[in-house]
């Protein structure tokens, strides 16, 4: 045997042994693989080669995985995408360290530091002894300073090999990193609909329960309807309603509508979404607006008596109707707006997948609605806010003079407003005039008995006329 090898091996020393070696083995794998080509059905050999390719690329350096993940699920349908949101939110605080490119930014408005990825520098994650790689793509014009028409994604990049790791756990963990975060940082932020997108601050408005001048039993009965509206998931389950509640608030201006509604939002810690029904241009761009909106928010349509289309509607008017050229353009514009729209918004707010959701209208004319917006299924409770009666003004007192407690002067400016009809806004722009308590209150009980000789004088003028 050991002769044999010694003897195989000196026959290959020399060059022309090898090229014969080489040229038997090129031989036999031709003559392999026509065998596989001639005598395998194709279909059985496409199967072989996947399965081997499947095989080998798990000892592949580069067999990498990458997932797209863009603002919104597609374009046509508008649906946001929770995941982008989310991967915005967490990505900053995981590479704050690391990044060299990082967007930092006190907006106006803003309590806190804002930090964004930028840029088309990668940033690696690492979960579990796993790299994760995300990049920020833009697309969109150049030229379009305000950014409105740049269309943002986030390109996610792993290997083969932890797929199920990044589908089952990663992207989970950062759903769920940004949930927490959310909470955490209990920031309400108010939306408001500009050029077809939502645009987002910080709720500035420090209204609370505490702070509203309300009837007691009023705000109980707001606050228990909230309450009981946050339980009761089960509840509309089983019943089979979606779990949304609408509410109509009306009454003169002053008395504290959108106050109610901030203080709503940060007793809730709900966003507020706020719909301007004067910059919505179409039905496709109001169910737009509907399907962006989040979980847990608020929907606010306000002055809901005062939208121009909804007028020209009640009022029997057509498109056709005006002939002015001059205000072609602008028909053009809202005519494809309509009361049916909003009544399909608002059944779609009830149908849409979004989940704990307030639909909250406000009006200072409730008898000029429509009565369809109103029918029971679409406004579950009335509120009305007037003028400042009760014990309500002591809360504006303590609130403005910080006079907690009694005063000699309450229970003749009491009085006063139980005979007149003031506004809250009304009696806290007084409050703010003076500094000093006592001046205030006496400085408010002068102007309550101006108002009180005027309302005598213009019910004799009209006796006299009369
Ligand atoms: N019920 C109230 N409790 C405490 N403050 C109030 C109340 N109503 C009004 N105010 C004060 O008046 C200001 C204006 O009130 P607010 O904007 O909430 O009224 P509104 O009913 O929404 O008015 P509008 O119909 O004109 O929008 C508030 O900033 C707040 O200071």
């Amino acid at each position: 045997m050991g002769f044999y090898t010694q003897n195989l091996f000196s026959s290959f020393t020399s060059a022309s042994s090898w090229f014969e070696v080489y040229a038997a083995f090129s031989t036999f794998t031709m003559l392999l693989r026509t065998a596989f080509i001639q005598l395998i059905p194709q279909q059985f050999r496409s199967f072989i080669v996947s399965k081997l390719e499947s095989f080998f690329s798990k000892y592949q350096a580069n067999s990498e995985i990458r997932l797209k993940i863009n603002k919104f699920w597609d374009k046509n349908s508008g649906d946001r995408n929770e995941l982008f949101d989310a991967a915005q939110e967490y990505l900053p605080t995981r590479i704050i360290h690391t990044y060299k490119s990082l967007k930092v930014g006190k907006l106006q408005g803003e309590k806190h530091i804002e930090l964004a990825v930028y840029g088309s520098e990668d940033v690696v994650d690492e979960f579990e002894g796993t790299k994760f790689t995300w990049k920020l793509d833009e697309e969109g014009s150049k030229q379009d300073s305000n950014n409105h028409n740049k269309k943002y994604s986030f390109e996610l990049t792993f290997n083969e090999k932890h797929r199920e790791k990044a589908l089952d756990l990663y992207i989970p963990h950062v759903i769920k990193t940004y949930e927490v975060m959310k909470a955490e940082r209990r920031i309400v932020r108010i939306y408001s609909w500009l050029d077809d997108d939502w645009n987002d601050s910080e709720l500035s408005h420090p209204a609370t329960f505490d702070s509203l001048a309300l009837s007691p039993e009023l705000k109980k009965d707001i606050i228990d309807d909230l309450e009981r509206f946050l339980r009761r998931k089960e509840h509309y389950k089983k019943v089979g309603k979606p779990w949304k509640r609408g509410y109509l608030l009306y009454g003169p201006p002053g008395t504290g509508k959108s106050s109610l509604i901030a203080a709503m939002a940060n007793y809730l810690k709900f966003d507020v979404y706020d719909l301007e029904l004067t910059s919505v241009y179409s039905n496709s761009d109001l169910m737009q607006s509907m399907k962006e909106a989040s979980n847990r928010s608020i929907v606010v349509i306000e002055d809901i008596d005062c939208n121009e289309e909804l007028h020209a509607r009640s009022i029997g008017l057509s498109d056709d109707q005006d002939s002015d050229a001059d205000n072609e353009a602008a028909k053009v514009k809202t005519s494809r707006f309509s009361l049916s729209g909003l009544l399909n918004y608002m059944d779609g707010l009830w149908s849409s997948g979004g989940e704990e959701r307030i639909i909250i209208f406000t009006t200072n004319h409730k008898e000029k609605i429509d009565p369809a917006l109103l029918r029971p299924g679409r406004m579950d409770m009335y509120i009305h806010l007037s003028y400042l009666k009760g014990k309500a003004f002591r809360v504006l007192a303590s609130n403005y003079l910080d006079i907690e407690g009694d005063h000699p002067l309450f229970e003749e400016i009491d009085e006063l407003l139980e005979k007149l009809q003031v506004t809250p806004a009304v009696v806290a722009e007084q409050l703010m005039r003076n500094e000093d308590p006592d001046d205030a209150l006496e400085a408010l009980v002068t102007f309550l008995k101006e108002m009180d000789k005027d309302s005598n004088c213009d019910l004799e003028l009209r006796g006299t006329s009369e």
